[in-house]
């Protein structure tokens, strides 16, 4: 297949354009490069850069490239940010993604998958999560995205536009060659910013609340690699384009939790010294646990994740930092 990759430059669509190419499909890109790399792309990755904000350009790309299916990345992707600027999140996820899918019905009615995310649960009842939960955001950022859910979903029932919901939980890792990795030009993910204190980049780490109703006190996550999350979608768009049900939501994760403070005990094993740490306040928007039912995707997608082991992908990412402490400017 012919696979237009919207926000493919960035962390998990360069990862998953890799994965795409490796199953022998082709790719074109379409980014804004507000927060992507042209240097994540392989030579073999075709890329316009275009904005989701710009309707006719969504429409010259499509009608050019002639994709046969797309997955749709792009988005502002910070929780906290979101809390404090709610006007450019739903702008740039809520309008854009909703050009997106104007301009595939206007052009080519071709099936889509989108990134969605575990921050659409919320305050869940009890963990893990499984698909049909309660959306319940506690985040600008997840509002947007559940939003896009919906636009969806009357998008499928009047126009019979084909899609796939993917619902990320905490996506982490590097591709093990170290070639490309997370460079997030905000850093606020939790690794990531715990692997660039050990650099020496910043003096240490801040862990946000520690009074969660939760066995340490610390929110908890399920965090997911990014060539398992890279291989959900080639099984998606595979099996969406081969005619499987529209409309599905998957979770993508492990179904195993773990606190803050034992994400930073696995970083100071990995990187062999134990980091300053110094406990705050919360940090507004964050849900206090979630954690994936991910059995659906398994059963129906056959996703049978490779790298289970927490510190083994602590180890995948160091791997990238450290070859590249200043991401793809080193
Ligand atoms: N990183 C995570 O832990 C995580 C978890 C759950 C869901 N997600 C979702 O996965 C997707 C990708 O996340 P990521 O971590 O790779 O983020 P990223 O910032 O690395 O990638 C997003 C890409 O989209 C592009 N983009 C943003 N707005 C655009 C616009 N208006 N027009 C064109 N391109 C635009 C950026 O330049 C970037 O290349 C996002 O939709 C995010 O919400 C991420
Ligand atoms: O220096 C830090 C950074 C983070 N945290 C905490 O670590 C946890 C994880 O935070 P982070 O790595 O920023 O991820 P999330 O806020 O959980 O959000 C990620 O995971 C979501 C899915 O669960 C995605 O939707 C988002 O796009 C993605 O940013 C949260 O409790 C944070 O408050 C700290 O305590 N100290």
């Amino acid at each position: 297949m012919h696979l237009m990759v919207v926000g493919g430059a960035g962390y998990i669509g360069s990862h998953t354009v890799r994965q795409l190419l490796a199953a022998g499909h082709s790719v074109t890109v379409l980014d804004n490069l507000s927060s992507g790399h042209r240097e994540a792309l392989p030579k073999d990755a075709h890329l316009i850069v275009a904005d989701l904000l710009d309707p006719p350009a969504l429409k010259a790309a499509l009608l050019s490239a002639k994709p046969d299916a797309v997955i749709h990345f792009a988005a502002l992707i910070e929780v906290g940010e979101s809390m404090r600027s709610p006007g450019r999140y739903y702008q740039n996820n809520v309008t854009g993604s909703l050009n997106l899918f104007q301009a595939i019905v206007e052009t080519r009615k071709i099936p889509l998958v989108f990134s969605s995310t575990a921050a659409v649960y919320g305050d869940a009842e009890s963990v893990p999560i499984p698909e049909n939960a309660p959306k319940r955001p506690t985040s600008t950022y997840g509002h947007s995205k559940w939003m896009v859910e919906q636009i969806l979903h009357d998008f499928g029932v009047a126009h019979g536009l084909p899609y796939t919901v993917l619902r990320y939980f905490n996506v982490c890792g590097a591709a093990p060659n170290h070639t490309i990795g997370e460079d997030h030009p905000n850093k606020t993910h939790l690794i990531e910013l715990a692997l660039l204190t050990a650099l020496g980049q910043r003096e240490k780490m801040f862990v946000n609340g520690t009074d969660y109703p939760t066995p340490d006190g610390t929110c908890v996550r399920d965090y997911v690699h990014v060539l398992d999350l890279a291989d959900a979608h080639v099984l998606a768009v595979q099996a969406l384009s081969g005619g499987a049900v529209s409309g599905q939501a998957f979770n993508v994760g492990l179904g195993h939790g773990f606190s803050v403070r034992q994400v930073l005990d696995a970083v100071d094993a990995v990187v062999g010294t134990p980091l300053t740490r110094e406990e705050g306040p919360r940090r507004a928007g964050d849900p206090p646990s979630l954690v994936a039912d991910p059995s659906r995707i398994k059963g129906e997608l056959g996703f049978d994740p490779k790298f289970t082991d927490l510190n083994g992908i602590v180890q995948t990412a160091w791997d990238w930092h450290r070859t590249h402490p200043h991401g793809f400017k080193s």
